[in-house]
């Protein structure tokens, strides 16, 4: 069964700009990688999946539930997402910010429990953030300061984790110690993992299906391997790719914008 689903979601976000007809489903346990060019209405989608934005049309389904009339703290509890940007926040440490994503879980009454800091300790360390949880977060680089957020999401121990370019600003090996983290974090824990990609090649070795976004609509979806093709690069993305299909997943050699796109 589906633990997250969109159905016939609209959204108009300007007069220039909406999201139209989108349907879709990630099952649990399913690392799902959604691409498309810049604009193309990526970020959005994930909004609307996580109820930061409201469809005008359509609904969305969160373990079987209209997330539309859930509480705010029961979406909490199955579902965490990591936005693109982050609020600057000063003087928070990065374990005081990773307590704060048990708060869905946390009673009023009596405030932080064993299993409340048994579990922020546990999201500290899948991070490797160990030696940095008493440091303020003004004082982290960039890619220390994602961890620390992705620590944070991870407290809430969510069924669904929906992460908007959760790369960005990350050198090489920090990009992939991220994507092994949601690997890990999927197979043991059997979280569904939904994040925007920009890497196309990072996105198919991380994905079971991938989701094609161009100009507000779902064009293609499904296995890397199939989503993959030289016709899918020429029209979603303009630009020729030669792509290799040997490997456990393809990867692609980008080659020139298309003919006709300059
Ligand atoms: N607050 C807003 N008001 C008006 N238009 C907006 C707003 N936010 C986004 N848009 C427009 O909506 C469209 C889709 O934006 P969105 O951020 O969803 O795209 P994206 O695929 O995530 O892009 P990118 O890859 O550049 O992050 C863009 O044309 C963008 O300019």
């Amino acid at each position: 069964m589906a633990v997250l689903s969109a159905e016939q979601l609209c959204f108009d976000m300007s007069q220039h700009f909406g999201i139209k007809d989108v349907s879709l489903y990630a099952e649990q346990g399913e690392r799902i990688s959604i691409i498309g060019p810049n604009g193309s209405g990526k970020s959005t989608l994930l909004k609307l999946m996580a109820r930061l934005l409201k469809p005008h049309q359509g609904l969305v389904m969160l373990d079987g539930k209209d997330i539309a009339v859930m509480k705010g703290r029961e979406t909490a509890k199955a579902l965490s997402m990591l936005t693109q940007i982050q609020p600057q926040l000063t003087d928070m440490t990065v374990r005081d910010l990773v307590q704060y994503g048990r708060h869905p879980h946390s009673s009023m009454l009596s405030g932080t429990s064993r299993e409340d800091r048994a579990v922020t300790e546990w999201a500290i360390s899948a991070t490797r953030m160990e030696t940095l949880a008493d440091r303020p977060l003004e004082s982290l680089s960039g890619g220390e300061r994602q961890r620390a957020w992705i620590a944070m999401a991870l407290a809430q121990q969510p069924k669904v984790l929906l992460l908007d370019e959760p790369t960005t600003y990350l050198d090489i090996a920090n990009q992939l110690e991220v994507l092994e983290l949601m690997n890990q974090l999927n197979g043991q824990m059997n979280m569904t993992i939904v994040m925007v990609l920009h890497d196309i090649n990072q996105a198919a070795q991380y994905s079971d299906r991938m989701i094609v976004m161009h100009d507000g609509s779902v064009v293609h979806h499904g296995p890397p391997r199939d989503v993959m093709t030289p016709d899918m690069f020429e029209s979603v993305f303009r630009i020729r790719v030669r792509i290799h299909q040997e490997e456990a997943y393809p990867y692609i050699f980008p080659l020139a914008v298309a003919a006709g796109t300059l």
